[in-house]
């Protein structure tokens, strides 16, 4: 099989990454650009035109995408195929907000069925807990939830139950535990009262070492107030798909929710890990956001490549990465309520598309997934947008932003989009040395002085950027959006060949972690490992450097 860099359609891309006109001439010769390069679907708008792309661009990079099959693999997606083939897995997080009704097949059994019958509990639960019926061990109705889990069992259900505060039903307060550091329990400790708390451990394979020692010592600190043994089936529930580690963990079978080995963690709020966004926005909404990831999978596997939002945004990236040696991808959200969602697309994406072998087995030889990073508009135009705009580094640029505010007060919403589309627009066309010396002309500097300051406002610009607008933030644009940016990282690793869904790359830090951490105890010092692994585990040995 001839090799992704060897494809005709590559070598044309890359012929055509070098002579592309400049974003300002793509525009100036084509007024109906952004009629051409945006796209409606799903609540969404995306207007792709600040690309440097053309027509012929983007027939190619369809091409490129046919060549690598796309259709028929998201076809072998959605029906449950093993595509994860190293953990011999189907991927079928999409199955999780599949109506009911709906069949797919995992080895021969409907999973949906299961799926709804999850949904079920779950509605129950919630509907126990906030309507007062769940009482605690002293009598007294659930105040706070404590979710403890970390990865994506914890960035999914903290970011969306950030993101869809101004619908929470303020019955409950939910606090996230993650980290391993005692901290970040310690502090929530400080906050909750034993008798009103429930604690939620989330964590698919029940066997990760931050989440085991958080409810462990969870449950220390519940047993520590007054509480006994039997209280715990009040205070403390689990998801997980290890529900025999959880019924020995002592958490009541009644209390645990089962989730799938064909879910990936980084796909996994739609199952029970979702639990908490129930909780704190309701059924109705939890469903409405299940509706909007589900109106997306609709658009993904009916549209044609063209007009596909996830395929576009896909090859996008890929033209950015491998033709324009883009290294890192920044995601910008105009929107305070979506603040945490770049760090939910950074675990999703690099999680998945962190790899450098082929499926079968090879290396590859071109660039895979990029850094993804990013944070609220327009905090980020005091910190890094200097370098979007001026340093030696090309980083493809996301701005997402509802059109209407939860919170509207004066001009503020105005200001907020007036700096999201005036970065675009900057980013886009920069500024020319002859622009940056006009600017110049009134001021008192000498004209040496001005030609040197021009020099230093100059912006190349042709910096790429989509932007994604919604008319309001509301749980099914919430989850047309987060299913979009699943797709787009599936489509990637589609034409990358590599598989999106496996994790071995973190496997070899957990195993060196428990080495360092039993030496760490142990009665002698470290002399077996390298220098500074011996020397940094007898420096935390003796407490002071
Ligand atoms: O849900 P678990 O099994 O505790 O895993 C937590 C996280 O750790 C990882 O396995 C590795 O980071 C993630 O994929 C996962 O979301």
């Amino acid at each position: 099989m001839t090799r992704l860099t060897q494809t005709t359609q590559w070598q044309e891309l890359k012929e055509y990454s070098n002579n592309l006109p400049h974003m300002r001439e793509l525009f100036a010769t084509d007024s109906a650009r952004f009629d051409k390069m945006s796209l409606k679907a799903c609540g969404l708008l995306l207007d792709y035109s600040k690309n440097r792309v053309n027509d012929d661009v983007l027939g190619k990079l369809f091409s490129l995408a046919r060549g690598c099959e796309l259709e028929s693999r998201i076809r072998a997606m959605f029906a449950g195929d093993i595509i994860n083939n190293t953990e011999k897995r189907a991927v079928l997080h999409t199955a999780l907000r599949a109506p009911a009704g709906s069949v797919v097949n995992v080895d021969g059994v409907n999973v949906v069925p299961e799926v709804q019958a999850t949904l079920a509990k779950i509605e129950a639960f919630v509907d126990s807990i906030t309507s007062g019926k769940w009482r605690g061990y002293t009598g007294k109705a659930i105040t706070d939830i404590v979710s403890i889990g970390i990865g994506g069992s914890f960035l999914g259900p903290k970011i969306v139950t950030q993101a869809l505060r101004p619908y929470a039903n303020g019955k409950l307060k939910c606090h996230f535990v993650a980290n391993v550091d005692a901290t970040s329990l310690v502090e929530k400790l400080k906050l909750v009262d034993p008798e009103t708390t429930l604690f939620l451990m989330s964590s698919k394979s029940f066997g990760t070492q931050e989440t085991l020692t958080n409810t462990l010592s969870a449950r220390d600190w519940f047993l520590s107030t007054g509480a006994t043994q039997a209280d715990v089936a009040k205070h403390f529930a689990a998801v997980t798909s290890n529900v025999a580690k959880a019924t020995d963990f002592g958490i009541d079978a009644e209390n645990i929710f089962p989730m799938w080995d064909w879910v990936g963690g980084r796909y996994s709020l739609w199952s029970a890990i979702g639990l908490p966004i129930a909780l704190m926005v309701g059924m109705d909404n939890y469903r409405a956001l299940l509706a909007g990831a589900r109106a997306m999978d609709e658009h993904f596997t009916s549209a044609p490549l063209e007009q596909n939002m996830p395929v576009i945004m896909g090859m996008l990236s890929v033209w950015y990465s491998n033709f324009f040696n883009a290294q890192s991808h920044v995601v910008l959200t105009y929107d305070h309520y979506l603040r945490g969602l770049p760090a939910y697309f950074q675990q999703l994406d690099m999680e998945s598309n962190g790899k450098s072998v082929t499926l079968g087995g090879e290396t590859v030889d071109h660039a895979t997934g990029p850094v993804i990073w990013g944070g609220e508009g327009t905090n980020g135009q005091h910190a890094y947008h200097q370098l979007l705009h001026q340093g030696t580094a090309l980083i493809p640029a996301d701005f997402i932003m509802p059109l209407q505010s939860h919170n509207p007060l004066g001009e503020h919403h105005a200001q907020l989009a007036s700096n999201c589309f005036g970065q675009t627009q900057a980013l886009m066309q920069g500024r020319t040395f002859e622009e940056a010396l006009a600017e110049l002309a009134s001021s008192k500097l000498s004209d040496a002085e001005k030609q040197l300051i021009a020099r230093h406002k100059v912006m190349d610009g042709n910096k790429p950027s989509n932007t994604l607008l919604m008319d309001k933030l509301t749980p099914a644009t919430l989850g047309a959006l987060i299913a979009l940016y699943e797709h787009r990282t599936f489509v990637q690793g589609i034409i990358w060949d590599i598989n999106s869904f496996d994790q071995w790359g973190v496997e070899l830090g957990k195993t060196l972690g428990n080495d360092v951490l039993a030496r760490l105890g142990a009665a002698k010092e470290a002399t077996e490992l390298d220098a500074s692994s011996n020397a940094l585990i007898n420096l935390f040995r003796q407490g002071h450097i």
